[in-house]
């Protein structure tokens, strides 16, 4: 199968080249020439695991990538994947998916005979692909929608996890207009053994903003028992594991601490919250989902002053930068709040991340980036860890070179006995 993926970051890029690695013929398309001209050089533009593997097996060879749309009237299926940032009042801004869409009809106007599906995988408010996908890319091209198929293909993989989830699908679900464009898209994940769930478009888009605002409530639901836990001494960990046992509840996302980061758990509740009150909804649940996500961080701060008194030139070593594990991606970090507090409170910054370190230079150059954690480590005065770096479970003698050991974990990953949970 021709595919033309529109978009070449996190989701695009691992789509295309997983795609490729399928066996399809793919073409990347991105209006950024630099990640074009890095991906043909086979070199990812972001970090992720076995994706440096993929680009040196496709690249060449059924991978292209090109910051010009001119195969897509030859493909069978153009993926859209840009970006749907948040506006200011929360809600999913939606230009660059209007702009591919309109791109995309331009080009099927040039050769009309080939059936194209245009599937959207960017995570989008519910009637945007009809509302906006379908009708821009059929006024762009002249066509009708007997010979464009409109589909919605909301897609599930996690940062740092990308390859792996794409290739090993839970569920693939598939909204679609009509059965020939949903039969070509599941053709599309024939190699794959995911689960395929045909619905309509609008409720595909609609699972997908469920599925990370359930995500982002077991969260938010783990740190309120977590708070609660610690004003009673108990540990939330150990409460946690006996009712993740119960098969309705599941023991994954259920790890209370500094709350949930990322470019999409945030962005996707908040564009849920307002997309209901545009329909007059009061979204209690989700606004508090949201609040609890935001005071998380800064418990660490407020616990780390109560024990020094005063952060004042004082040395705070900060472990992991990244908003997760294996990754080198900063967005809505639970950092960023930390080290905003920790800055207002005039405390000495020492940060460490595997990873992360050059991204947050470009929002806080007046921290100190350290190469080990060791080095941010050593005479501090306290130290908060922000990120599940496996790593980090294997200090040990590193926190011994401390001023004074005060240790707070956002994470449940240190091993040693002298530390202290935000939530725990
Ligand atoms: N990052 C993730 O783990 C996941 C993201 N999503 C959703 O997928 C969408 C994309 O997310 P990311 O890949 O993280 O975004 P991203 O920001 O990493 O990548 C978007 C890419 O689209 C390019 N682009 C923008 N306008 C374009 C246009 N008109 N033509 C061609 N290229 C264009 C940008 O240059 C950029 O490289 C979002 O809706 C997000 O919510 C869904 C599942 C997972
Ligand atoms: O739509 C998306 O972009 C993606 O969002 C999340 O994936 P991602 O943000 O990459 O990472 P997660 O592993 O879900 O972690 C998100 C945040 O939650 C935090 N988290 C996760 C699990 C947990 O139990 N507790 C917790 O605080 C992590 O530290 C991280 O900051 C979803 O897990 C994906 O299914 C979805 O496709």
């Amino acid at each position: 199968m021709k595919i033309t993926v529109v978009g070449g970051g996190y989701v695009g890029l691992v789509s295309g080249a997983c795609l490729a690695d399928l066996g399809h013929d793919v073409t990347i398309i991105d209006t950024v020439s630099a990640k074009v001209d890095m991906i043909n050089s086979k070199k990812p533009p972001i970090y992720e695991k076995g994706l440096l593997d993929i680009l040196k097996r496709t690249v060449g060879k059924n991978l292209t990538a090109s910051t010009k749309y001119e195969n897509v009237s030859e493909s069978d299926v153009s993926l859209i994947c840009v970006g749907t940032p948040p506006k200011k009042d929360g809600s999913a801004n939606l230009d660059y998916i209007k702009s591919a869409a309109a791109s995309i009809g331009e080009e099927l106007k040039k050769k009309s005979e080939k059936y194209h599906v245009v599937a959207v995988k960017s995570t989008v408010p519910p009637g945007t692909t009809e509302g906006i996908v379908k009708t821009t890319v059929l006024e762009y091209s002249g066509r009708n929608d007997e010979d464009v198929g409109f589909s919605m293909n909301p897609e599930f993989l996690r940062e740092g996890l990308a390859v792996e989830d794409f290739m090993h699908p839970d569920r693939i679900v598939i909204g679609s207009s009509d059965k020939r464009a949903g039969d070509v898209i599941e053709q599309m994940y024939e190699k794959l053994n995911g689960d395929v769930l045909h619905t309509g478009i609008t409720a595909a888009e609609m699972i997908k903003y469920t599925s990370n605002a359930f995500l982002a409530t077991k969260i938010s639901f783990s740190n309120e028992i977590g708070n609660i836990c610690k004003s009673l001494s108990i540990d939330v960990y150990e409460v946690m594991k006996g009712v993740g046992m119960d098969h309705r509840i599941s023991p994954y996302f259920l790890n209370a601490g500094a709350g949930f980061g990322g470019s999409c758990f945030p962005k996707d509740v908040s564009a849920l919250v307002s997309l209901a009150e545009e329909k007059d909804q009061n979204p209690i649940l989700l606004k508090s989902v949201l609040d609890v996500n935001k005071t998380q961080p800064l418990k660490m701060t407020e616990i780390l002053k109560s024990r020094l008194c005063s952060l004042k030139n004082k040395k705070i070593a900060v472990l992991g930068l990244a908003f997760k594990d294996n990754t080198d991606d900063i967005r809505d970090s639970r950092s960023i709040p930390v080290i905003e507090a920790l800055i207002l409170e005039e405390a000495d910054v020492f940060a460490f991340d595997p990873m992360a370190s050059d991204n947050m230079k470009n929002i806080y150059p007046e921290i100190n980036y350290c190469k080990t954690a060791l080095e941010a480590l050593k005479d501090a005065e306290g130290c908060l860890v922000m990120t599940e770096w496996p790593e980090f479970s294997k200090l040990n003698d590193e926190f011994n070179q401390m001023k004074s050991k005060i240790i707070i974990e956002g994470r449940h990953i240190l091993t040693i006995d002298e530390k202290e949970g935000i939530c725990w």
